[in-house]
């Protein structure tokens, strides 16, 4: 009787056992079921390559059904862009989903990357390469345009901040010295702790179809910079410096136009090329989320030097330490030049070939210019969520 009243017990217990192990494999699979569903990729870059050639497509003619769901779509340009800034997180929120990869870094309320000092940078991206100590990385944020830009200048300002080194030149990686391989470029990174944050610019990523390819393949959580600048000053400036280099080439109103008396702009010239920025901003989109892309506004940051910059701060993820008392105006420069860092040093202007007197060019020319480039700079104002005001 003591043993079948055992025997019954070990029987309870086992049925308990089976029960409960029943019911762990049901919460495992309805767990799968809901959480581990696979991802269509195909689809999505579908979608994605769709939205960009409806945003892209009428380049001459903006049309208001390029406003992302969440958007009142708007005819007037103005009110468009008023509309966009009133609800940037539409705009970033329908560009993310537009894209075949899921963004990494976190979006800021006003959908222009990550938020401010939203903990250690090693957290938002691993640095790759050389392990915990001091060693060369590769770099977690790239300013990849625009040529003329004012890209020296953000580079020579944030690499003063110490959570970040750079290397000082443009090493042309992903443009013209990707068969060189990951590890060469590795190797001519600064060393850096794994709290700080490896940079390096090269403005012609910017223009370069296969950069974003390589770039994402690198880390898929490269932060890209991208400053920007009025296309019509920014051709010119890049004129000026190719004049100087060759005095012989035609004069800048014989290059820009294909027929100037019917108003037809040579766009085939890399000078007015590099500002059809919309068209460029295409191939990122494709791999980037545009929260993990930041637009430098080219001429705040000559008036506004700190102010830009304190934007580029919040959006690496560090403290605001670059602020306006690191700044003066130079008045033989023209420019804001960096402060001295004690008595003994030098305040630090950017060199001669920054910030250099451009030719002269008819008034007329500029505004045929810019009538050519408005429509593209209205979407690409549409794109980013922000107006550049260069008109
Ligand atoms: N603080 C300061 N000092 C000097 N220059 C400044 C500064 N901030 C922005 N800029 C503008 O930077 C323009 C040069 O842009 P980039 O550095 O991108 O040129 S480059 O592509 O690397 O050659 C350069 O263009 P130009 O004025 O045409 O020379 C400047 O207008």
């Amino acid at each position: 009787m003591a043993l079948s009243r055992r025997k019954r017990r070990r029987c309870r217990a086992l049925l308990l056992l089976s029960l409960l192990s029943l019911s762990g494999s049901y919460l495992c699979y309805s767990l799968l079921l809901l959480y581990g569903a696979p991802a269509k990729p195909e689809r999505n870059a579908a979608a994605a390559a769709a939205a960009l050639a409806r945003a892209l497509a009428p380049v001459r003619a903006p049309s208001p059904t390029a406003v992302p769901a969440g958007c009142p779509p708007a005819a007037a340009r103005k009110k468009l862009l008023q509309k966009w800034r009133a609800c940037p997180a539409a705009a970033a929120a329908a560009a993310a989903a537009a894209l075949p990869l899921a963004p990494v870094a976190p979006a800021r309320p006003d959908g222009q990357g990550s938020g401010k000092g939203n903990g250690s940078w090693a957290a938002a991206g691993a640095p790759r390469g050389g392990g915990g100590g001091i060693a060369k990385r590769l770099p977690h944020a790239l300013i990849v345009g625009v040529k003329k830009g004012g890209t020296r200048a953000v580079l020579e300002f944030i690499r003063g901040h110490p959570a970040v080194r750079a290397l000082g030149t443009e090493s042309h990686f992903f443009d013209r010295h990707y068969d060189r391989g990951l590890e060469w470029y590795r190797r001519l990174m600064p060393r850096t702790r794994e709290s700080q944050i490896t940079m390096e610019k090269t403005p012609s990523y910017f223009v370069t179809r296969e950069a974003p390819r390589r770039i994402f393949s690198m880390s898929r959580e490269t932060k890209l910079i991208v400053v920007v600048r009025n296309p019509v000053t920014r051709a010119i400036s890049d004129y000026t410096q190719t004049l100087l280099k060759k005095p012989d080439i035609p004069t800048f109103e014989g290059l820009s136009f294909r027929n100037r008396s019917r108003g037809l702009v040579d766009a085939s010239w890399s000078a007015i090329r590099i500002g059809l920025y919309a068209l460029h901003l295409e191939s990122w989109l494709q791999y980037f989320p545009l929260s993990q892309i930041h637009f430098v506004s080219g001429e705040r940051l000559i008036t506004d030097p700190a102010g830009e910059m304190g934007k580029v701060q919040d959006f690496l993820g560090i403290q605001r330490v670059i602020t306006d008392t690191h700044f003066y105006f130079n008045k033989t420069k023209g420019f804001p030049c960096l402060k001295r860092k004690d008595a003994g040093s030098r305040p630090r202007c950017l060199g001669k070939s920054k910030g250099r007197p451009h030719v002269q060019i008819d008034p007329e020319v500029i505004e045929q210019l810019q009538d050519f480039y408005r429509p593209y700079n209205v979407r690409f104002y549409e794109t980013v969520g922000q107006d550049f005001r260069w008109d």
